[in-house]
């Protein structure tokens, strides 16, 4: 018999997942999906199910490493909420299975790990995109992706200035009272963009918030909201005027509403250029558009449980 799922809750998510270990282990699980594999990767194109009552979706996220022995999938629901609701926006869990029997491993909450997860393959977008001597970040959103967003970016790399703006200048006021470091208030996106050189979007938006006449030439951009094919953060001017990496072609074209209704071609994937098969286009702008895949998932997930049983049984 197999042995019952343990569940991992939010607070030793939070203590086992660290962005130092989870970032090399993300760049080379984007160079493994992209060589199309399927002794490396199996991930079909999510699933979605509408929630029309609660006007949201249940994303299904199913991936199978099998060199790695990774089973795995996540249920995230997303929903549009109104203003100053205090309803989660996304809302997931990760499960981990044995891919021999079957069986269920681990079933862990999955919020942390999306937050963290996202974050962490930006920043391998920026690393791989930006320009070395970047100096200024801004960040569009004041939510939990801009959280984890801001966290790994102060990590891997020293800007010497952050600014943040979202719709409300009070909520953005708040934010940064949370955060550690020097972080600027900007009360337009026009303002909060011009000059940066590195811009994440972490809104839930639905229209372009992002227009390309204000952005710098040469910057990079981390497109992380608008993940369905109706919604858009950025501007046809940006899409056309950008080149455009993903995470996965065939999600990209399946879900973003910023390629799909711009009509722009993909340049490349992520795993492309850690693949060394596409260039890293750095002095061009450039836009990462994020979706979010399975692999990112089944990654932390393996970590996580890996050092909870190495815990368990050392106590
Ligand atoms: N690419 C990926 O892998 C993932 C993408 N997402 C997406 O990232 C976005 C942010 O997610 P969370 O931080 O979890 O959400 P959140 O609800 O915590 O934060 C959303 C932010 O967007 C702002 N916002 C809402 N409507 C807006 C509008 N019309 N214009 C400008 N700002 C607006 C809110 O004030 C808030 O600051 C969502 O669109 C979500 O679906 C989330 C997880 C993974
Ligand atoms: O990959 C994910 O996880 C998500 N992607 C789109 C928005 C909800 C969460």
């Amino acid at each position: 018999m197999a042995e019952p799922p343990v569940i991992i809750w939010r607070e030793e998510v939070e203590e086992l997942l660290l962005y130092r270990d989870l970032v090399p282990l993300l760049e080379e699980a984007l160079g493994k999906f992209s060589t199309r594999d399927t002794e490396e990767v199996i991930q079909p194109v999510r699933t979605a199910v509408p929630l029309s009552k609660h006007s949201g979706f249940m994303l299904l996220m199913p991936t199978y490493m099998e060199k790695d022995a990774v089973l795995c999938t996540k249920f995230v629901c997303m929903y549009k909420r109104e203003e100053g609701s205090t309803l989660p926006a996304v809302n997931a869990t990760v499960v981990l299975l044995d891919p021999e029997r079957g069986n269920v491993k681990a079933v862990m909450d999955g919020e942390v790990i999306t937050a963290m997860r996202t974050a962490a393959v930006s920043a391998i977008s920026s690393k791989l995109l930006m320009d070395p001597g970047a100096e200024v970040l801004t960040i569009l959103g004041t939510g939990t992706q801009a959280l984890s967003h801001y966290n790994v970016f102060t990590e891997m790399f020293s800007f010497k200035e952050v600014r943040v703006w979202s719709r409300s200048i009070e909520r953005a006021e708040s934010f940064v009272r949370s955060l550690k470091g020097p972080v600027t208030v900007s009360s337009s996106v026009e303002e909060a963009v011009r000059g940066a050189d590195v811009i994440v979007t972490v809104t839930r938006c639905t229209e372009p918030v992002l227009m390309g006449r204000w952005v710098k030439p040469g910057a990079h951009v981390a497109a992380v909201g608008a993940c369905r094919p109706d919604s858009r953060e950025l501007d046809d001017t940006l899409m056309k005027e950008a080149v455009v990496y993903v995470d996965s072609r065939e999600g990209a074209m399946a879900e973003s509403g910023d390629v799909i209704l711009s009509g722009v071609k993909i340049f490349a994937e992520l795993g492309d250029v850690i693949n060394r098969v596409k260039p890293a286009l750095r002095n061009k702008t450039t836009v990462f558009k994020s979706l979010g895949m399975g692999i990112e998932d089944a990654v932390p997930a393996k970590l996580i449980f890996d050092k909870w049983k190495a815990k368990s049984s050392s106590l």
